[in-house]
């Protein structure tokens, strides 16, 4: 069968607000998500082999671990196939998002493939299903799953309430560090977290970019994990006071939205000096699609 090609978006958080802590061991937060135009790109090919493979940059991931993989197997052990049937796939992966990021770049493609096998594979489940099958696989895919280019959320990130955000041009430095999301929040509640929020769904898009309502109550803990990130974030503060800085998710990635020109150029001369093995860029959280 023919292949069909993909873009997986990744993500920021506006801010993330530790709201308590499951039995589970899982924290539940308060967030909101958007999509930027940073993608990996999927290429899908469907066979009725019953294997399923996955090629590209697997950066040093094991196949079977790869959440693209995961998701597909996941799909799959879900379809109720008649007798002899059997799905298969060849999933190849360009990345372009870096890992360990904030990005949710591993989520998105997990979300990319559930989508588009359900498609490919004529299963027809409904998005809220895909999205529970995501959800054992991460607590970013559900968000990737919707088609929400921004939601606020709250659970572990699986409870989604679309919100309208303008379209907005983001720099993002990512000082190429890898930071594994479970360390960071075994260490974050020395730090003290954000009481909930008590601004309502429809004054957030007007009040988003003000940094004192809005924090990230996982910031400190990854700065003290990678100093490099506490680095970019003074960085960009110090030539931005009265800017937007941010980290996104559990980091690495640290962004700034310029408040006026002023700043825009203050940020593109300060991409001209950014470390050869950093990654700084203007994105867009324009919808994609
Ligand atoms: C930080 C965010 O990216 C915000 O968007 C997400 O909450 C991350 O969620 P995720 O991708 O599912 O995180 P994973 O990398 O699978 O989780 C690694 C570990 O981080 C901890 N973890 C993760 C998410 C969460 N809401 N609470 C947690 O305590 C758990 O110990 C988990 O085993
Ligand atoms: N296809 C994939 N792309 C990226 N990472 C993957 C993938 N499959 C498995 N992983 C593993 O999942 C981890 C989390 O990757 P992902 O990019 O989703 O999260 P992240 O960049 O840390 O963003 P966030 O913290 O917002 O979840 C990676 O560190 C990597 O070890």
């Amino acid at each position: 069968m023919a292949a069909h090609t993909y873009l997986a978006p990744a993500k920021i958080n506006w801010f993330l607000h530790i709201t308590g802590r499951r039995a589970d061991g899982y924290h539940t937060l308060e967030t909101v998500f958007q999509r930027i135009d940073w993608c990996d790109e999927l290429t899908i090919q469907t066979t009725d082999d019953g294997v399923i493979t996955l090629t590209g940059d697997l950066s040093g991931v094991a196949m079977t671990a790869n959440l693209a993989y995961r998701a597909a197997v996941a799909l799959r052990d879900r379809a109720e196939l008649p007798k002899g049937h059997s799905l298969g796939a060849r999933i190849h992966l360009a990345k372009n998002i870096p890992m360990g990021a904030g990005l949710g770049g591993g989520s998105s493609n997990a979300a990319t493939v559930l989508t588009a096998l359900n498609d490919l594979w004529g299963l027809d489940f409904a998005n809220q299903t895909l999205q529970k099958i995501g959800l054992t696989l991460g607590a970013d895919v559900p968000f990737f799953v919707s088609d929400f280019n921004a939601a606020f959320a709250t659970g572990v990130g699986e409870v989604l309430t679309p919100i309208d955000l303008p379209a907005r041009e983001l720099f993002l430095v990512n000082p190429n560090v890898h930071v594994p999301t479970a360390q960071v929040f075994s260490g974050f509640r020395r730090f003290g977290f954000t009481p909930s929020l008590d601004v309502s769904l429809s004054e957030l898009p007007d009040l988003l970019p003000n940094h004192q309502v809005f924090s990230n109550d996982l910031e400190k803990s990854t700065f003290e994990i990678a100093p490099a990130v506490a680095h970019v974030y003074e960085v960009l503060s110090a030539a931005m006071p009265d800017g937007f800085v941010r980290m996104s998710g559990s980091g690495a990635t640290v962004f700034a939205m310029p408040m006026d020109g002023a700043q825009r150029q203050v940020l593109d001369d300060w991409r001209q000096v950014c470390p050869p093995d950093w990654q700084c860029r203007w994105v867009s959280t324009a919808s994609l699609f």
